[in-house]
């Protein structure tokens, strides 16, 4: 496994990769792997690609100064998993070389990045695309693989790259979860044993949400879902939306699409989880 930390060095691994016939297949990360993570490069892997993973905690993307500070970071952790996985390439910039000047660029995905995430973390989905924008234009892959705990960012990820014209596949993955539910998240390992313990509750949640099915109205789902997380005095729900997969808008109806979701965001003390389930 080879370790880079440039844009050049990057072009010249991945060139010669190329030349000798390689799909390039990327999974971009903030690092702190876990099971998610690996998912997401065994599909790479097994999908046949020469693959590319970045680590880059990027500033531009988080709104709260205190998430960023304390997002987990342990890089020798992560290469010594991503090295017994069998990836090929390690990209590991600084935020000198990603942002060599601010990066003043501003995405527009219409009404996607305007609700749940993108409302509740302004300005977090425009840096998202300005990262992913400069790790696709500097890796070039064939496929980029993203997971679907993040329900939202792989549309905004769609859209960038349907508006802006790279020339790559996205692939999605599906969530990981821990034994008791838990969506795996690199943000899970902030929490405290008690938070820990809450948390599952989200999943429950969803779960329970999925097994009343359409004969329930949205808005009793709806009640029903922020009651339960709520009566946990370690959650508080920020939003639970029941949402058309593809617009992302709210529903007040299952008639009104064949692909809804349930998407979650709750906070643990200072810690904020998201996770989604398909509805219907
Ligand atoms: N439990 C999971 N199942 C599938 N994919 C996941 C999971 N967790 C993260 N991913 C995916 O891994 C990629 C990198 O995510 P990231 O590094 O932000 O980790 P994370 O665990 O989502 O961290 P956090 O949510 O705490 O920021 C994203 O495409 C994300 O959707
Ligand atoms: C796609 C990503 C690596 C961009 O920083 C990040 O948002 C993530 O890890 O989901
Ligand atoms: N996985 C999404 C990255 C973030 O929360 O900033």
């Amino acid at each position: 496994m080879k370790v880079v930390r440039t844009a050049a060095e990057l072009d010249q691994e991945v060139a010669n990769q190329r030349k000798n016939g390689q799909t390039i297949g990327f999974v971009p990360t903030m690092g702190a792997l876990h099971v998610g993570h690996i998912s997401l490069v065994n599909k790479c892997l097994t999908d046949g690609c020469y693959t590319v993973c970045s680590i880059f905690v990027n500033p531009t993307q988080f709104n709260d100064k205190n998430d960023l500070k304390n997002y987990p970071r342990m890089p020798e952790q992560d290469l010594a998993l991503l090295e017994e996985r069998g990836v090929h390439l390690v990209f590991m910039p600084s935020v000198e070389e990603m942002y060599p000047e601010t990066d003043t660029r501003t995405f527009d995905f219409g009404s996607i990045d305007k609700v749940m995430e993108g409302a509740k973390r302004p300005g977090h989905f425009n840096g998202v695309a300005q990262v992913v924008s400069k790790l696709f234009t500097m890796v070039q892959p064939d496929k980029a693989y993203f997971g679907e705990k993040d329900f939202q960012q792989v549309a905004i990820i769609n859209a960038m790259v349907k508006q802006h014209g790279f020339k790559v596949e996205i692939v999605r993955c599906p969530i990981v979860r821990d034994t008791d539910g838990l969506a795996l998240s690199s943000r899970n390992m902030l929490l405290n044993a008690q938070q820990r313990k809450s948390a599952p509750t989200i999943y429950r949640a969803l779960s329970d949400a999925k097994l009343l099915g359409t004969s329930t109205s949205i808005e009793e789902i709806k009640e029903k879902v922020m009651a339960q997380v709520n009566a946990d005095s370690e959650l508080e729900v920020e939003y639970f939306d029941v949402v058309d997969a593809d617009s992302l808008q709210s529903l007040t109806s299952w008639e009104e699409s064949n692909n809804i979701f349930g998407c979650i965001a709750v906070k643990v003390g200072a810690i904020r989880l998201i996770d989604n389930i398909r509805l219907k």
